[in-house]
């Protein structure tokens, strides 16, 4: 019954664990009342609670994709004091006793604030005494009405020492009823001391719309009212602030500028996040301001800095002493040079962080006040100590005007040690010195390392986007990735299969529509291949080895790969593939699987890899070993026959590649088209996958083409089509020897050509068995196919004249080849 367990509440949201009673709702209630709550927060621990089958609530929590979501059972829901039991079980088996944090029960059908639960948690927990929330009165009360205690409908929040010390009544059959549990709650903790507090920003929802501002929790709202605050209170912030009539909060951004880059530095953020924002740069000195013009660049005539470069960490620190007092003299001067009345909030920055302006902007507007003295950004853990409450300067320091007021009277302070950083050490002082309370906020990233997170992320901001300097060009791409060390495009499509089934062609293809970007060569073959069996890939990986194979980003580009071995690969390979690009457009071709053995089998003949092929851990060449024979054809259809003899269930079949008790070449396996697109689709979407009919290259290519790159999204274009790429004669991709040529350089034979070519001679017993194999990895194909709705490729539509005529082979009879084999 356990969703998605993840151990543990996040650092960033201290201390609230949210069980959520669950039951009896629909789920898009549930999944409104959820998602909205979340939409700001997205890593609240929640404990759904339910009675034995109710999914629809858990379900709703799943909706919304709650990082860490925990299912408690109970026999009923109604009764709080079971519901808190049960948590409070759950909750001390992974929180020791002196955590300090808080549980709060509410109803699915109660909306929450948590950000703002949080905040005041933190910075007033005496408001919340022990246990809290609205209380209800004896009249009120229908039980125990002597007994004051909160109402269930409105949230109650318990601190989790006080639960672990109350003496929880045991269950009552006669009194299940939601009243009656919070009034034993209350009773339980009253004799242990606490009672309850009453706390008006537990709102009824009768008075919700007037009191918004204060509420942390409202409740109870039935469906409809859930769904409508949901979308009132926050679909995005604009929203809301249109809705309340009140101005977005007035933020400025003020970069700290390195002088050495400060005309790179001011013209990166222009073109980026500082073109919609008021951004102003400061720069230590005034030779660097030359360059500009405008008001926007502030000098700040500050006497020349030390020439020590970023190595202030690992200098002396006499020399960092230097550095430091330098870097200090600078904030303190930029600190005094802002103005406290034209915005509520001032963010100090350095040049080398990209901001989501908006991103962070929704962080900040948790805060509502900003008289408030605050400071919001990511701390430094282990300097805290040292110097004050440390918040990195890097990635951004948010304060509220009232804040900036206080610091602007701020002096000198001593450097403590070389480890706290200058200028940010400086405002950590400043801040404890005169009062502004420091919020560490996860948003706040200071090393974008993972480069598919900050795609995805809801991080305000990425510091060190560029060593040395400046903010990144971020590219308009539809997919962009930024990274500290680089920018690049996500890729859109890969052509996954099958081998020989003109994925060669498709890729050139596809290249020459002026959209579309391939990397340095066709098949990276990077979420693994047969020779390389897929590890999970890292990040670094990733960029390095992956995105650097693209050309480097322009506007607007589609990037596409094609490593036609993907299509077999296990389940390993596609989830690699799966976590950093989820929405990858799949394209597979399908050729007939018996010209697909005979080309697969010509070409490897051609390369001298057909051993390397039929054992993948032995990367050698046919010519490489003594006396190699490669089996032919014949050899490798007969063997496969005397499989399906002793071993008539081709589910059973595998390669080496795979474990399995009947082997089967990776010749032939590998046109059980339905088992590998079968595994595919258990990861991806159906819509996701396009599927190619080989037929149609080889005759209808233009129109192929056409509907091709209509499902990749990209514009009407003329392709040509002239040229086949990759024949067996004419090799282009793979190695005739041992090293792939680079993609450049691909030969290619006109149509015309081709068509005039002797075919290959293939024995037509041989033909007759590799046919018969098929028959039924085609049947389970047609089946998949229709299943999903796709076309079906000519081959098997309408089903081959012959294909039932064929005799079925008998066990024994196609030895004669082997035995002419061997027996020369
Ligand atoms: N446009 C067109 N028309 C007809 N046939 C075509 C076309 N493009 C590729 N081909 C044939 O596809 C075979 C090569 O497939 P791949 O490029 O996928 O091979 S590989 O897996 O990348 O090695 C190879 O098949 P064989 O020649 O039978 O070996 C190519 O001739």
């Amino acid at each position: 019954g356990k969703v998605r367990v993840r151990r543990g509440v996040p650092r960033e949201h201290p201390g609230v664990i949210y069980a959520v009673v669950a039951e009896g709702f629909q789920k898009a209630h549930v999944r409104a009342a959820a998602c909205t709550w979340m939409r700001f927060v997205p890593r609240l621990h929640v404990v759904v609670v339910t009675e034995k089958n109710e999914t629809s609530g858990l379900e709703g929590f799943r909706a919304c994709q709650f990082r860490a979501v925990q299912h408690v059972r109970v026999k009923n829901v109604v009764d709080v004091t079971l519901v808190l039991s049960h948590v409070r079980e759950l909750v001390s088996r992974w929180k020791s006793e002196k955590w300090r944090g808080w549980v709060i029960v509410v109803q699915a059908y109660t909306l929450v604030r948590p950000q703002k639960l949080a905040y005041l948690l933190h910075t007033r927990p005496e408001e919340f005494g022990a246990y809290s929330g609205r209380t209800v009165n004896a009249s009120q009360s229908p039980y125990l009405g002597f007994l004051p205690h909160v109402s269930h409908e409105h949230g109650i929040l318990i601190r989790f020492d006080a639960l672990l010390q109350a003496q929880m009544p045991t269950e009552d059959a006669d009194f299940r009823a939601a009243e009656f549990g919070a009034a034993m709650v209350a009773n339980a903790l009253w004799d242990d001391g606490v009672g309850p507090t009453s706390n008006d920003r537990f709102l009824s929802s009768d008075r919700a719309r007037d009191e918004e501002e204060n509420a942390v929790t409202w409740g109870p709202l039935d469906p409809d009212e859930i769904l409508a605050a949901s979308a009132r209170l926050w679909p995005t912030l604009r929203a809301r602030w249109r809705y309340e009539r009140r101005p977005p909060p007035r933020v400025t951004f003020a970069v700290l500028v390195r002088e050495s880059r400060a005309a790179d530095a001011v013209k990166d953020i222009r073109a980026t996040w500082g073109a919609r924002r008021a951004v102003s740069f400061f720069v230590g000195d005034d030779v660097a301001t030359a360059f500009v013009n405008d008001d926007s660049v502030v000098g700040l005539r500050l006497a020349p800095r030390p020439v020590i470069e970023d190595t202030f960490y690992d200098a002396s620190l006499t020399k960092a002493d230097e550095w430091n007092a330098w870097l200090r003299h600078k904030v303190k001067e930029v600190v005094r040079s802002l103005n406290t009345t034209s915005a509520d909030w001032v963010v100090l920055v350095d040049d080398d962080t990209y901001v989501e302006a908006d991103r962070l902007i929704a962080a900040i507007s948790t805060f509502p006040n900003p008289d408030e003295p605050v400071a919001v950004g990511r701390k430094f853990a282990r300097r805290s100590n040292e110097g004050g409450p440390l918040l990195g300067g890097g990635p951004g320091i948010a304060m509220s005007r009232a804040a900036l007021g206080l610091a602007q009277n701020c002096g000198n302070f001593p450097i403590i040690s070389a480890t706290v950083p200058g200028g940010d050490g400086w405002l950590g002082q400043c801040f404890r010195s005169v009062g502004v309370r420091v919020y560490g906020d996860w948003r706040f990233k200071s090393f974008p390392r993972h480069a598919y997170a900050t795609l995805q992320s809801r991080y305000a901001s990425f510091h060190r986007m560029k060593a040395g300097g400046g903010t990144p060009h971020i590219p308009s791409c539809r997919r962009p990735v930024y990274h500290w060390t680089t920018t690049a495009c996500l890729p859109h499509y890969t052509i996954i299969g099958a081998q020989k089934a003109g994925t060669t062609s498709l890729h050139y293809f596809l290249g020459q529509h002026p959209k579309v970007r391939l990397p340095w060569k066709k098949e990276l073959n990077f979420w693994g291949s047969p020779r390389k069996p897929p590890i999970d890939v890292g990040v670094r990986g990733f960029i390095f080895k992956y995105l650097k194979a693209f050309p480097p980003p322009v506007d607007e580009v589609v990037y596409g790969e094609s490593s036609p071995d993907y299509l077999v690969g296990p389940p390993r390979l596609i989830k690699n593939m799966m976590r950093f690009v989820p929405d990858m457009k799949l394209v597979v071709s399908l050729r007939e699987p018996a010209d697909r053995t005979v080309s697969a089998y010509y070409n490897k003949l051609a390369d001298g890899t057909v051993h390397r092929h039929l054992n993948v851990a032995d990367p050698r060449l046919d010519s490489e070993i003594p006396d190699y024979k490669p089996p032919t054809l014949d050899d490798l259809a007969s063997a496969v026959n005397s499989t399906l003899s002793s071993c008539p269930d081709h589910a059973r079949h595998f390669t080496m590649l795979e474990t399995g008790d009947c082997y089967v070449n990776p010749f032939v396996l590998h046109g059980y088209y339905a088992r590998y697109l079968k595994r595919w689709l258990g990861f991806y979407p159906r819509r996701n996958l396009w599927i190619v009919d080989f037929d149609d290259l080889q005759n209808s290519p233009a129109t192929l083409m056409r509907d091709l790159s209509d499902f990749l999204g990209l514009h009407a274009f003329k392709f040509s089509t002239e040229h086949v790429y990759n024949t067996r004669n004419n090799r282009g991709v793979h190695p005739i020897g041992s090293q792939p040529r680079v993609g450049g350089i691909v030969s290619t034979v006109s149509k015309s050509l081709i068509e005039k070519r002797e075919p290959t001679r293939v024995d037509s017993m041989t033909l007759g068995i590799l046919r018969y194999y098929f028959h039924r990895p085609d049947a389970e194909l047609r089946r998949f196919l229709e299943n999903e709705g796709f076309r079906m490729p000519r081959w098997l539509d309408p089903p081959r004249a012959n294909q039932n005529q064929d005799p079925p082979p008998r066990a024994g009879t196609f030895f004669w080849p082997w035995r002419r084999h061997f027996g020369r």
